[in-house]
């Protein structure tokens, strides 16, 4: 399995997931029965008795989205993805106290621009496969969640989170000096509207779990330790619709936005690299880091 994994990230990496557009037959592995998956950064529990598998993503200290973990989710999701007895995906984390802190800033900082260009593509694999999987797909939300950890919930079907005031999500590229991508935007305003993703996007707003709720941000709000019984309970309501009639309706509700990206993806990717390559992007991003570092002292 490790072997696979190696050679499949390595695959992803040269660009033969974008070539083929799918995984070679050899890099997977098909879960049938219970099934238990471990990468370094996520590992994926498969019932097979009920067909829900659970990602949990395992990357200390924040679960950033580095490339490194961006390229174990997308291989890790398109297995599940290709075994028939899987219909539904819940998404929740190892850490006490983050969901995910987003895109890893260190992956946007110092590095050359075809690094920028490899990380940017994976970060649209991992939101365009996550956003049209055609399984169920549940965020368990049991810590912070801000920017591209925002998105990942967003990109669900459907978010309960914990009901903690020190958790917040939201999309706050505005804080750091950078500006949500328009598939980041398109995909917030598909789910909470123009208005609110306007004032949103604008001022980086982190909600608490009560006000996220308030806007339709997430779906429902549950005590911590229930997070994942809660979204269980949901995943079990949504299994109970006939596949195809509920694949069809998803794929039919999300094709103009994945359409989009697909359309403008090239462009998207010169856009970033022109854009994070800036001396005033990169001072920003420093700064960002860097005050993360002094708020401990
Ligand atoms: C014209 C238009 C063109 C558009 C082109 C595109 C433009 C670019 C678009 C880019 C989109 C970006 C999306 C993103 O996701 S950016 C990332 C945003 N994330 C954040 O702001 C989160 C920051 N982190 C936090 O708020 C907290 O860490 C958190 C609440 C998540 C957890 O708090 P906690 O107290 O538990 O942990 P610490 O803060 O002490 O952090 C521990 C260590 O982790 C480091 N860290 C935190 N977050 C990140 C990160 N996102 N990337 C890398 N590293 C991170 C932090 O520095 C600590 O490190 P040290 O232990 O070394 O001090």
């Amino acid at each position: 399995m490790a072997a696979l994994l190696k050679r499949s990230a390595s695959l992803l990496r040269a660009g033969a997931l974008q070539k083929h557009g799918v995984l070679t037959k050899q890099a997977l592995c098909l879960f049938s029965t219970n099934m238990r998956m471990f990468t370094n950064k996520i590992s994926v529990e498969m019932d097979g008795t009920t067909g829900v598998a659970v990602l949990t993503m395992k990357s200390p200290p924040v679960n950033s989205l580095s490339l490194d973990f961006l390229t174990e989710f997308t291989i890790s999701l398109e297995k599940l993805e290709m075994d028939k007895a899987c219909r539904g995906v819940i998404l929740t984390s190892a850490l006490p106290r983050v969901f995910s802190a987003g895109l890893d800033i260190t992956e946007m900082c110092g590095k050359s621009a075809e690094h920028y260009a490899a990380f940017w593509r994976a970060v649209q694999e991992f939101w365009l496969k996550l956003y049209t999987s055609n399984m169920v797909t549940v965020a368990a939300i049991n810590g912070s969640c801000p920017a591209g950890g925002c998105l990942m919930a967003l990109v669900c079907d459907y978010r309960v989170m914990a009901d903690d005031p020190k958790f917040s999500i939201g999309l706050n590229e505005t804080k750091l000096g950078i500006v949500a991508p328009f598939w980041f935007k398109d995909t917030m305003t598909n789910t909470i509207g123009n208005r609110e993703t306007e004032k949103a996007l604008q001022l980086g707003y982190m909600y608490s779990p009560a006000d996220a709720l308030k806007v339709g941000l997430v779906d429902q709000l549950a005590s911590a330790d229930k997070v994942e019984t809660v979204a269980s309970t949901v995943m079990s309501e949504w299994l109970a619709i006939p596949d195809h009639a509920r694949h069809l309706t998803k794929s039919m509700m999300r094709k103009p936005t994945r359409d989009r990206l697909v359309t403008h993806r090239d462009a998207d990717i010169t856009s970033f690299v022109n854009f994070v390559t800036k001396d005033s992007i990169q001072k920003s991003l420093q700064m960002y880091l860097e005050s993360l570092k002094q708020r401990k002292r």
